[in-house]
């Protein structure tokens, strides 16, 4: 009957503090998700949106008020959260202070033969980028290494299902952005299942292989990354991927990406067929080897300030330019 089917959410609902002549609070409302056997699928919103209550819902820390979670097959309606076989990985991966790294990591293989532990505490380690660190005690480390040890900790019992939320919100930008992509490879390397809840779209690209956007605890949209970008079902859904503009276009709306504008020096003039405004610049900035121009433009719905891309001479502050359109950087949305 095929492979293992992994996890299945089926029309889930999550309310708070519904009481007697309350309605509360629906945070989750009616969603519907499958991630397949190692597959890692990033949930993506914004704060509030019910990311969180979805994830605690799948780990059975908050109680489904409607709808059902399956994993394999089976219904964990009623299953405690030690019963699940999941693993939890959360923003502070909450280490336990008197133990040292190893014995951290080894946490959840009391059961195991010393031997067997030890074996697998050193692969773990390893694989986490932490080779020899095991008799470290953890107040020693810093922010990237806790968290890595965190990884290593929730990796250890070898879980049916992982279960991150915003693993790496309290670490600086920089250091975001690596263990995004280590954290991809150590999921990717032991095959393991899991869903990551984060607010940051590029986090959730790099690290699934599937995003699911949502909003006001509804599902948006599902899709692998570069469909996503490609292809966003709404202009809800692009907004928050980071396409900054909507202009009208035969078709639906072009969503105009960090990427979809380009300055020309010189006022606007029309020339005929191409889409192209007078703007004002307001700043520049020289990021990851390209010029971005911040300018005051009314690509029609008013002005608005955006960012362009400059290909050749950068222009000065206050400087009068034109912005045309780079459809490459465009994408095109439902009106
Ligand atoms: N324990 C709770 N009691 C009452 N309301 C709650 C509780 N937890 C969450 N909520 C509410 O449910 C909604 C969804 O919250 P949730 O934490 O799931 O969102 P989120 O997308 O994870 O946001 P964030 O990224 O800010 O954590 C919010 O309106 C929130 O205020």
């Amino acid at each position: 009957m095929g492979g293992p089917r992994g996890l299945e959410v089926r029309d889930v609902v999550v309310r708070y503090g519904q009481r007697r002549g309350r309605t509360g609070t629906t945070a989750v409302d009616g969603v519907s998700l499958d991630v397949a056997a190692g597959e890692v699928l990033a949930l993506l919103g914004p704060s509030g949106c019910g990311k969180s209550s979805l994830l605690r819902a799948v780990a059975g820390l908050e109680p489904v008020a409607g709808g059902a979670v399956t994993f394999d097959g089976s219904d964990l309606d009623g299953v405690p959260v030690h019963r699940r076989g999941f693993g939890l990985l959360f923003q502070d991966g909450q280490l336990f202070p008197h133990r040292d790294v190893a014995g951290n990591v080894g946490y959840g293989l009391a059961d195991r033969p010393r031997a067997e532990r030890t074996e697998r505490v050193t692969e773990l380690l390893s694989l986490v980028g932490l080779d020899g660190f095991g008799a470290r005690p953890v107040a020693e480390l810093s922010g990237g290494e806790k968290q890595r040890v965190a990884l290593a900790r929730s990796l250890a019992p070898r879980p049916r299902l992982l279960l991150l939320d915003e693993p790496l919100s309290a670490l600086d930008r920089g250091l975001r952005e690596r263990l995004a992509v280590e954290i991809r490879a150590v999921l990717h390397a032991t095959g393991t299942t899991a869903v990551f809840v984060t607010h940051d779209h590029d986090e959730a690209f790099t690290v699934a292989d599937r995003v699911a956007v949502m909003s006001a605890g509804r599902l948006l949209q599902v899709a692998p990354p570069e469909e996503l970008w490609r292809a966003p079902a709404s202009r809800t859904v692009a907004e928050f991927l980071g396409y900054q503009a909507f202009v009208p276009a035969p078709d639906g709306l072009l969503a105009v990406g960090p990427a979809g504008l380009r300055v020309e020096p010189g006022a606007a003039i029309d020339d005929g067929g191409e889409q192209r405004w007078p703007a004002v610049v307001v700043a520049t900035t020289f990021r990851r080897g390209r010029s971005e121009v911040t300018v005051d433009v009314d690509l029609g719905a008013g002005e608005q300030r955006l960012v362009a891309l400059a290909d050749g001479s950068v222009p000065a502050v206050d400087d009068k330019v034109a912005v045309v359109l780079d459809r490459r950087g465009c994408a095109v949305v439902p009106a």
